[in-house]
């Protein structure tokens, strides 16, 4: 799964999900690289590729919301790009990004219809569908990293904070430039994705809202305290967009 930050790999044994794993984007020389030796990248650094045997009919399956990047993985051999045409969701739009709808598929298959996903990528997004698989549609926002990075980047005082630094909920009424920032970013975040969980609840009140994405852990740990009533409805799953990747691919349910 090539996202804005990064590409997300999973590797699928025997029709099954056995692991998975981040890396960097790559770049055009590092991409021909691989491709003339049938190599995936493993760790960040690519430094210890896995060998895919060119005597195993090893596919590579992509799914992308970066165009460029796309573009360079179709020089790789036995290359499969999924499309909104391959997943069986009703009512999509054209432009609907592929993990969204992906992911959606990949949690209502797994926890049932109706769903609401709220992926913590580098947009973090909601996406909802109903009980007969078609979809609801949605809400596009910057993600946590993408907020204190664009205060950061584009003020002359503010600086850049880093969201793996972040281990505890900041004051609200803060003291400090730093936590002003942490609590302005994380408390309107935090109020957004309970309004958002609120008004999905009161159309599909049985439904279960699954997370994922970089930032789902720091969600989740967060939304369990500040809406504990959502608390047994609210499902963390870092890996839901390969879990949707395996049942489209495979029909697993
Ligand atoms: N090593 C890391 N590199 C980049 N982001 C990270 C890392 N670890 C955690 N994150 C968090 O993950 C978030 C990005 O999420 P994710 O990796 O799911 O995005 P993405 O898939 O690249 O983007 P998107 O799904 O929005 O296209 C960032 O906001 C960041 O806080
Ligand atoms: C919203 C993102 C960036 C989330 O990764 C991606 O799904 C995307 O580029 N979507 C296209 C626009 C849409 O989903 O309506
Ligand atoms: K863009």
């Amino acid at each position: 799964m090539i996202g804005n930050s990064r590409l997300h790999w999973a590797l699928f044994v025997d029709n099954t999900l056995n692991s998975a794993w981040d890396t960097d984007h790559l770049s055009e020389s590092d991409m021909q690289q691989l491709a003339k030796t049938n190599t995936i990248p493993l760790s960040p650094s690519s430094s210890r590729p896995i060998f895919l045997s060119p005597n195993l009919p090893i596919t590579l399956v992509l799914a992308s919301v970066v165009p460029s990047q796309t573009k360079l993985w179709q020089t790789y051999p036995n290359v499969r790009l999924i499309t909104l045409n391959n997943i069986p969701l009703k009512g999509m739009y054209p432009t609907l990004g592929i993990d969204r709808a992906i992911a959606l598929y990949g949690a209502g298959k797994t926890y049932g219809f109706p769903i609401l996903v709220i992926d913590a990528g580098t947009a973090l997004t909601f996406t909802g569908a109903d009980a007969h698989q078609c979809l609801v549609g949605g809400a596009i926002l910057p993600g946590l990293s993408l907020q204190f990075t664009s205060l950061g980047q584009n003020t002359g005082q503010l600086p850049l904070l880093e969201t793996r630094l972040i281990t505890s909920l900041p004051p609200r009424f803060a003291m400090n430039t730093t936590e002003a920032i942490q609590s302005g970013v994380i408390y309107t975040l935090l109020a957004g994705i309970k309004d958002f969980i609120q008004a999905w609840l009161s159309l599909f009140p049985e439904s279960k809202i699954a997370i994922t994405g970089g930032d789902g852990n720091f969600f989740q740990n967060f939304l369990q305290n500040h809406i504990p009533e959502i608390t047994e409805k609210l499902i963390l799953e870092k890996n839901l967009i390969f879990l949707g990747m395996e049942k489209i691919l495979f029909g697993n349910n």
